[in-house]
């Protein structure tokens, strides 16, 4: 059992300043063995809410529901959860050994040798079987991470709480121990809430994944969900890199008018924007932008800044009257700068977002297999 229930979950600071609303009004669920990813920029409550649920934090408003008991005021070792820190919080003077058995000796009266035994089999799984008797100075970072996982798996708990628990790695190994954690998770089963800033990390790891900005969610959803269809233009811009190109437009008699250009539409899309009018800001992913051969029905002028070979496609930098934008191509294209070169991209993969409210008015189109249409042609 781990399901958790966050209902109308709101924290306010009381600072020098005034008020500060840290999380408002959150409200979604965790099902029982899933891994969910909490992401988001700097500040936008993503901390906050997870020691809400538990239990470092206490909430202002709402509650946190663990299998349908409300725990929002049980103290943290009455929940049942583990919590693996960036920092680790490992004992210093204490050896992994000592660190992964310390807290079932506090807390519980198992026998010494079936902790022992816990502890072995628990530092088998993630391999740190060799440096049971070392202390954590005596670790590698990677290591060190280990033991803090290791510590948490033997307490048996339902929930994981991780809050950027590999952002003090270098990028080879946490990118490593991304997917080792990712498969001890599936193996236990146990329900997984991740912190983290990093979108690459909430793409590759969560089932699904929540995006907070200013204290409140943005989305909910799979990770393909909120990159195909991204409720708002702070997802759409949040999630995918490089990120989705926003272009300001306004739409006149069919067509997105642009500063710079203008864009025809099919009848059907022409027709979702007539009743709603005014502005819009156009999202186009780098991937689906492509140098157009002069068949196309729009096509656009741009002017190259720079071109960035990454090996199978360079990520070339164009400008669109005073703005610039990131145009993903396939292969290693040899622009110079300054050089003159007409775009198109398809209506399919084209987002629209109201200007004012920044709600999606229209996303790109996302064949059964969650892929857009246009990376199936
Ligand atoms: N104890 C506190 N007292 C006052 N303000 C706080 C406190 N803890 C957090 N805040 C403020 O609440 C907001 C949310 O902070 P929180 O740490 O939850 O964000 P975060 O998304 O986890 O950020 P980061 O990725 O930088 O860790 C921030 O504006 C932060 O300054």
């Amino acid at each position: 059992m781990g399901r958790i229930d966050v209902r109308n979950l709101r924290k306010v600071f009381s600072t020098g300043d005034g008020d500060l609303v840290a999380v408002d009004d959150l409200d979604f669920t965790i099902e029982d063995g899933e891994f969910l990813v909490l992401v988001g920029p700097s500040g936008c409550g993503k901390s906050t809410t997870l020691r809400c649920i538990a239990g470092l934090e206490r909430p202002t408003s709402g509650e946190i529901i663990l299998d349908g008991e409300d725990v929002t005021h049980a103290k943290p070792k009455d929940r049942n959860m583990a919590m693996v820190f960036q920092s680790y919080a490992l004992y210093p003077h204490m050896t992994a050994r000592e660190n992964m058995s310390f807290g079932l000796k506090m807390t519980t009266d198992m026998p010494d040798e079936e902790i022992d035994e816990r502890v072995r089999e628990v530092a088998e799984m993630t391999g740190i079987e060799a440096n049971l008797d070392q202390k954590p100075g005596e670790l590698s970072g990677g290591q060190q991470q280990r033991v803090a996982l290791g510590r948490a798996i033997v307490r048996d708990p339902e929930v994981f709480l991780m809050d950027e628990p590999l952002s003090n790695l270098d990028a080879k190994l946490r990118s490593e121990m991304r997917t080792e954690l990712q498969n001890l998770q599936h193996d236990f089963g146990v329900t997984t809430i991740y912190v983290t800033h990093d979108q690459t990390e909430a793409m590759t790891m969560g089932d699904r994944i929540a995006i907070l900005n200013d204290g409140e969610l943005q989305q909910i959803g799979t990770p393909l969900e909120c990159y195909h269809t991204p409720a708002n233009e702070f997802v759409a811009g949040f999630i995918g890199s490089p990120s989705m190109n926003f272009l300001d437009v306004r739409y006149q008699d069919g067509q997105l008018v642009h500063d710079e250009f203008s864009y025809d539409l099919s009848p059907e899309v022409a027709e979702t924007l007539n009743a709603t009018g005014s502005g819009y800001v156009l999202g186009i992913r780098p991937e689906d932008i492509h140098i157009a051969t002069g068949d196309e029905q729009n096509t656009i002028a741009t002017t190259v800044n720079v071109v960035e070979p990454l090996g199978d496609v360079a990520h070339v930098n164009i400008s669109i009257g005073d703005k610039t934008y990131t145009a993903s191509i396939d292969g290693t294209p040899n622009y110079d700068p300054g050089t003159e070169i007409q775009i198109t991209f398809p209506e399919r993969e084209i987002h629209l977002f109201e200007a004012d409210s920044g709600d999606a008015v229209k996303n790109a189109a996302i064949d059964t297999d969650g892929r857009t249409a246009d990376a199936q042609a």
